[in-house]
Order: C-alpha cells, then sequence, then structure tokens
C-alpha cells in the first residue's frame, strides 16, 4: 500500500445576504481578504484557509479547485470525503447538491466520474451508490423508506460498514441521478428560522469505485467517496416559543453530534495530545472515523454566511475549519488482490452465466434443428401422399389413355391410307366366295355409287370428297384393278362394315350407296370424339405433370435441408 503525509484540505465559502438579513440593519462582518485569507470586516481577527470564496463564486469553480482532486484519487484507488460543514442555512446542501441549473458538487462528481471511467482505457470498473442519513442518531436507508435505524459494523478491509444498506450498482450518470431523486424523497427536510428547507439530517451519499487493470499488472482497488451534507447547528435561543417539539428534538440531536465531530477534530488536530477520541459518541463520527483517521483524501468546505447576524455561529464555523487544518493524514491506496472486491465477485459470476448462456444457445439450435428436422418430416409425409394419389391419378389417366389409344387405334383402323393400301393382300381374293368377276361387279357398284355420290342433288360431295382417294384407287378399270390389286384388298379387309353393305348390294341388287356413306360418316364422328377426348386427356396429363414436377421439386429441396440440418 502506497502512503504519503497531507493535511486536510479546508475552504471556507460565504454565501450571498438573504433577504431576511437584507431587510435587516445587521452588517457586513466578514469578508474575503485574498484567495486564501478571510477576514473579520471592523476587527483584526484573520484566518488562512486553503482557498475562500466569495458571494460570487459558483460551485463549478469550487469542484475544479478542491472536489475534481478527491473524485481523481478515487478513480485512481484512494478513498475521499468531502463535507460542508456549517451553521443552519449557511449553504451546505446549496454547495453539496445545489440546484438544477446551478449544480453542486455530487452530480458534478456523478459526471466526472463516469467522464473519467470513458477515459481510462486499460480499466474496468464497477460503481456502487448508497445514500443514507443520520436522523436523531439513527441511520435511515434514503434509498429504502423502510430500512431504518441501521446497524454500523467494524470491516477490516473497508473499514465501518452499514448493515444491510442499499447499494445500487450503476451503469450511467443518469442512473446515479435518479437515486439522488428518490433519497431527497425521503430525506427528513423542515422549516426553521433560519431555512425554508432545512435539512434535519446528516446526509451520507457514498459512491464505491471498484477498478481494475485490463492490461499489465493485474491490480484491483476498491475506494469510496463520500459525499456529506450536515445538518446545521443551531443555536437554543433561536427557536421561538413555537417550535415544535420534535424540531427542539432534532436539533438536540444534530448540535450533540456536531459537537463530537468538532472534538474528535480537535483531539485528532492536537498530535501531541494522547487522549482518546471519541467517534463512538455519535453515529456521525463513527462513519466518518476511518477518512478522519487517514484513510481518506479529506476535503472540508465551510459555508458560513457574511452578516453580522450570525457573527458567533460563524466565528465558530471557522474555528472549527481551523482545527480541521491542522490534521495530517497519510492516506493510502486500497489495493486488493483478494477476490472480495464485488468486481471480481460479479466477474466471476459473468463467467458462470456466459457458460450457461452458451449451453442454452447450443441447446436451443438442437431443439430448432429437431425442430426443422420434425417438421420438414412432417411436410415429407404430406408430400408423399400427396405423390402417392397424384401417381394413383396418373396410373387412372394412363390407363384410360391406353385403353382409349386402344379404340382410337381400332378406329383408325377402320380409316384407309394409301401407304396402308399399298402393303395390303388381296386375301378376299383368295377366298371361295370372291373371284375376279364378282370383284369386278363389285368395281362396277362401287363406281355406280361413286357417280351418285358426286351427284349435287345428293349433297354428300364434300363429306366423301376426303375419302375420294380411296375409291380412285377402285376405278373400274381391268388394267388399274390388276395394278393396284394389294390397295383393293386393303380397302376390303379395312374397310368392313362398307364390304359387307356392298355385298348386301350384290346380293339383292339394291342400290346401298346411301347406307354406305351413313357408315363412313358415323366412322368419322367416332374418330372425331375419340380424338377430341385425347387431346382434352393429353391436356390432364400435361396438368398432372407439372404438378408432380413442382411436387419433386419440393421434396428435393426439403431433402436438401434435412441434409443441411444433419
Ligand atoms: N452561494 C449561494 N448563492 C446563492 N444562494 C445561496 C448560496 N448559498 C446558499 N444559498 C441559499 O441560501 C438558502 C439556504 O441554503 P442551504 O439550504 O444550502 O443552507 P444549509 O446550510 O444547507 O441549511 P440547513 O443546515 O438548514 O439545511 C437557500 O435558499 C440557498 O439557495
Amino acid at each position: 500500500m502506497e502512503r504519503k503525509e497531507e493535511n486536510i484540505t479546508v475552504a471556507v465559502r460565504i454565501r450571498p445576504l438573504q433577504e431576511r438579513e437584507l431587510a435587516s440593519t445587521a452588517e457586513i462582518a466578514w469578508e474575503k481578504k485574498d484567495n486564501n485569507i478571510i477576514k473579520e470586516k471592523k476587527g483584526t481577527r484573520e484566518f488562512i484557509f486553503d482557498r475562500v470564496y466569495d458571494s460570487t463564486t459558483q460551485t463549478s469553480e469550487i469542484f475544479n479547485d478542491l472536489a475534481l482532486k478527491v473524485i481523481n484519487k478515487c478513480m485512481e484507488g484512494y478513498n475521499g470525503c468531502i463535507f460542508c460543514y456549517g451553521q443552519t442555512g449557511s449553504g451546505k446542501t446549496f454547495t453539496m447538491h445545489g440546484m438544477k441549473k446551478l449544480p453542486g458538487i455530487v452530480p458534478q462528481a456523478i459526471e466526472s466520474i463516469f467522464t473519467s471511467i470513458q477515459k481510462s482505457s486499460q480499466k474496468e470498473f464497477l460503481i456502487r451508490c448508497s445514500y443514507v442519513e443520520i436522523y436523531n442518531e439513527s441511520v435511515n436507508d434514503l434509498l429504502n423508506s423502510n430500512s431504518l435505524n441501521l446497524q454500523l459494523a467494524e470491516d477490516h478491509i473497508n473499514g465501518i460498514k452499514i448493515i444491510g444498506v442499499t447499494e445500487e450498482v450503476c451503469t450511467s450518470p443518469n442512473q446515479v441521478q435518479s437515486l439522488l431523486v428518490l433519497g431527497e424523497t425521503h430525506k427528513n427536510i423542515a422549516s426553521t428560522s433560519f431555512n425554508q428547507r432545512s435539512s434535519r439530517a446528516h446526509s451520507i451519499f457514498r459512491v464505491i469505485v471498484e477498478s481494475k487493470n485490463t492490461y499489465g499488472k493485474p491490480e484491483l482497488s476498491v475506494a469510496s467517496l463520500n459525499l456529506i451534507d450536515l445538518a446545521g447547528s443551531e443555536s437554543a435561543n433561536v427557536h421561538t416559543v413555537s417550535a415544535s417539539s420534535a424540531r427542539a428534538r432534532e436539533m438536540k440531536y444534530i448540535n450533540r453530534s456536531l459537537l463530537t465531530l468538532s472534538t474528535v477534530i480537535m483531539r485528532l488536530s492536537d498530535s501531541k495530545n494522547a487522549v482518546p477520541i471519541p467517534y463512538r459518541d455519535s453515529k456521525l463520527t463513527r462513519l466518518l472515523q476511518p477518512a478522519l483517521e487517514g484513510d481518506s483524501k479529506v476535503n472540508i468546505i465551510c459555508n458560513i454566511s457574511p452578516c453580522a447576524l450570525t457573527f458567533e455561529e460563524t466565528l465558530s464555523t471557522l474555528k472549527f475549519a481551523q482545527r480541521a487544518k491542522k490534521i495530517k493524514q497519510t492516506i493510502g491506496r486500497n489495493d486488493h488482490l483478494d477476490s472480495k472486491a464485488l468486481i471480481i465477485k460479479y466477474q466471476e459470476e459473468i463467467h458462470v452465466l456466459q457458460e450457461k448462456l452458451r449451453e442454452m444457445e447450443q441447446r436451443m439450435s438442437l431443439e430448432a434443428n429437431i425442430q426443422v428436422s420434425e417438421e420438414v418430416t412432417h411436410q415429407l409425409i404430406v408430400l408423399q401422399e400427396e405423390k402417392e394419389k397424384s401417381d394413383a391419378i396418373m396410373e387412372n389417366i394412363l390407363q384410360e389413355k391406353l385403353q382409349l389409344e386402344k379404340e382410337l387405334e381400332r378406329f383408325r383402323s377402320f380409316i384407309i391410307h394409301p401407304e396402308d393400301v399399298k402393303n395390303a393382300k388381296i386375301s378376299c381374293l383368295e377366298t371361295d366366295d370372291f373371284d375376279l368377276i364378282s370383284c369386278r361387279k363389285s368395281i362396277d357398284i362401287i363406281q355406280k355409287i361413286k357417280e351418285e355420290v358426286n351427284k349435287p342433288s345428293i349433297g354428300f360431295a364434300q363429306i366423301v370428297e376426303s375419302r375420294n382417294a380411296k375409291y380412285d384407287i377402285v376405278l373400274p378399270k381391268e388394267s388399274l384393278l390388276t395394278d393396284n390389286i394389294d390397295k383393293l384388298e386393303d380397302i376390303l379387309n379395312s374397310d368392313e362394315p362398307l364390304r359387307r353393305c356392298m355385298r348386301e348390294e350384290k346380293k339383292t341388287g339394291v342400290d346401298n350407296h346411301v347406307d354406305c356413306m351413313r357408315i363412313i360418316e358415323e366412322q368419322d364422328r367416332i374418330i372425331q370424339t375419340m380424338q377430341k377426348v385425347m387431346g382434352e386427356k393429353d391436356e390432364e396429363i400435361l396438368v398432372l405433370k407439372d404438378e408432380l414436377k413442382l411436387c419433386r421439386n419440393n421434396l428435393a429441396s426439403l431433402q436438401r435441408s434435412i441434409r443441411k440440418n444433419n
């Protein structure tokens, strides 16, 4: 632990005259002589301090001159303590807390701590805050209105501890600011003869700064900064008869604890005197003991009124300040190489939590995979069912198509094409009931039919036109018959209904061309219907083929994603 001796820094702040003082005939009794001297205006008394501020000084100047040094020391691991001392209405709360537009030492200290953290690139910090008041010798938690009369205990590492006090870990100035606002709502404030809003208790706002090196030597320090707004001393005679017993009781406790503080300061300032120091006589001095004994860099700001109305009280304050100025301290840095600091504890907890988080993330991703697999499997089953259904439909359609193709083929077989005719055999000529003569007769008959068909009156000319080739082949010429004997046989073979009709005609000698045409028409009609049905079926097959293709694509992408997840 590094140690160096230094005096407590003491400053005096003279506040401006208040309305009540201005309205009185009382004169100015105290004035600033120099930057560090205050003197009695009409007398010879002079007091020298580290700094003297007059009524024109802004709190920000006091902060930069004095408080900032304490805060910077805290950031390096040294304890710090700043307190405002003075009679009631002298400007202690104004200096310590200030107002929104004129912020006091506390809000400026908070800003400064977080700015310093921002600039420290090679350190990690943990900030926690507590806010208590000592009211009628009872330590009350200002951050928890239910925590009253907290007990104090001595801790060899952390000094005097307030058992059960709320300590909030803060990560931003706003968070600390909101704690101050909360504490303010729980404070004991009342109107007194000298102050409309008089603090009836000593309030202690404590910021604990834990810091740890992130580079180099693994240094760890825990420093506490105590910012104390003392309640103001009051002479018993300033209270009127109407002062309530509650006010009188508060006053008694305030004065007694301030007297103890004075005694402690006096004994500490007199190093030759070996009498015991009565720290335990009040909660205030008990709490301030470690700081006053030298574990903290201490700043005392003594607030005074320059008015002659409170001359005696101001003189008493200046004497207190003079004694405090004599106290010598040996301040040491609080290096903690053990794991008791919260920052270490929290880092260990963070490590454990990070491990847990990693495990959880792994489990979650595993779970997600299982879920994906289940979802994919379900989709796969649905798709396979759909595929089976569409396969069955396809099979039916194919069967139907096959059936239709067979039928179509059958009906097509009724139609005669020239190439078919070429290859045909004259089997019909080999039969018993069919000779060349009868053929000739048949040809004659067909010729007759053709002539009849070609007659415009009959009206079948167009219908039969397409089939003329067939009949042209069998023109009634013997030579042609010989040449196209194969064709003739084919016609006769494949056009069975027609042949039957012709035979009928041959047998009976009755003209049957009307029946022949009807047969031809019937054949054409059936073929057209079959072609139409086939066309529709082909379209259906195309649609189903597209659907099947889509199903196969989906199936393939799902199988791909299952492979990926596995
Ligand atoms: N330097 C200053 N400039 C302007 N006004 C001030 C200054 N100091 C104090 N005042 C005003 O004087 C009044 C009393 O100040 P303050 O409440 O700070 O006194 P106090 O010492 O805290 O009193 P108490 O001990 O009774 O709580 C307030 O209205 C405050 O605004």
